[in-house]
């Protein structure tokens, strides 16, 4: 098809300029130290270039893939690109457009390949203008199909995949709020299930707003138990696929949450052999 073929020229474009780009600002030293020592022997290329670390996110609808992958997007300087923000920002405006999206999305099924990848080319191109280097993404590849295009067009040098108890993917989902005035997200489940063959209990406390958002919380149209079910069964026909893929190709790192976030970031860390700020923070004080 020739949009699909011109999606991925773009597609293929931007990601070489992206890894290309030379002008864009230098990467500080000390974010360059903690790059060069992220997961060792798993970077694709030597980060000498100046090009910073182009990851993949991937895990069940609920495990907290945007909430992590944003979080290493801040220390690790580069753009956190969620396609799921994508296919939300494009139903934001009405038309035609919209209309098809939000029937595909609200009955939690996959859009097709071409619409994401114009899309995800569309923001490639934008961050390429602003002389973004390297990315963390969120929510794709999500079929092997994808997967294969990203792998024929730019290196991935890790995925990152997050895992959680079945049990509480659900809750998490049904409990996911945003505040529709600062944009927020939080989450009002509380979760605490026992341990499996005597395993630790697990404890994931609520990640409630503050005062002045929550009259404002919204939760998303596709977070119904319905869809969520929907969604999590795509997720394990279409996507986990993808997790072999990347695990045959020596990329994949299986990473199970432990708990909250309190207790699963810092060990986040340490799994990627990044240096906890928090603590350097603490240590130093
Ligand atoms: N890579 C993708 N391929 C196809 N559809 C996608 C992709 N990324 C997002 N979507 C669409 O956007 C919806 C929301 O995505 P996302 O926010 O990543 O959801 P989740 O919380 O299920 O991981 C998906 O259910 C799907 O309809």
């Amino acid at each position: 098809m020739a949009g699909m073929s011109r999606a991925i020229r773009n597609f293929a474009a931007a990601s070489r300029r992206t890894l290309t780009a030379a002008s864009g600002p230098a990467l500080p030293k000390e974010a360059a130290a903690r790059v060069r020592a992220a997961a060792p022997g798993r970077m694709g290329r030597d980060q000498e270039d100046g090009r910073r670390v182009q990851w993949v996110f991937l895990g069940c609808p609920g495990v907290g893939k945007g909430t992590y992958a944003s979080r290493l997007s801040q220390l690790l300087g580069v753009p956190h690109i969620a396609t799921g923000d994508l296919v939300r920002d494009a139903l934001a405006t009405p038309g035609p457009f919209s209309n098809k999206l939000a029937e595909i999305v609200n009955h939690g099924k996959l859009v097709s390949d071409e619409i994401i990848i114009n899309l995800l080319s569309r923001r490639l191109e934008e961050g390429e203008e602003k002389g973004e280097l390297g990315f963390i993404l969120d929510g794709f590849p999500r079929t092997i199909g994808q997967a294969e295009i990203l792998e024929g067009v730019t290196d991935i040098d890790l995925v990152i995949n997050l895992k959680l108890r079945e049990e509480a993917l659900l809750a998490k989902c049904l409990g996911r709020r945003m505040c529709s005035q600062c944009g927020g997200n939080f989450n009002v489940a509380s979760i605490d299930i026992e341990g499996e063959d005597g395993g630790p209990r697990m404890y994931m406390p609520p990640l409630l707003p503050p005062p002045q958002c929550e009259s404002k919380l919204i939760a998303r149209a596709d977070d119904t138990e319905e869809v969520v079910k929907e969604r999590l069964r795509v997720y394990h026909d279409l996507t986990e696929p993808v997790e072999e893929f990347y695990r045959a190709r020596g990329k994949l790192l299986e990473f199970n949450l432990p708990g909250g976030i309190p207790e699963s970031w810092p060990k986040l860390l340490q799994a990627l052999n990044i240096e906890d700020p928090d603590n350097k923070r603490s240590a130093a004080a």
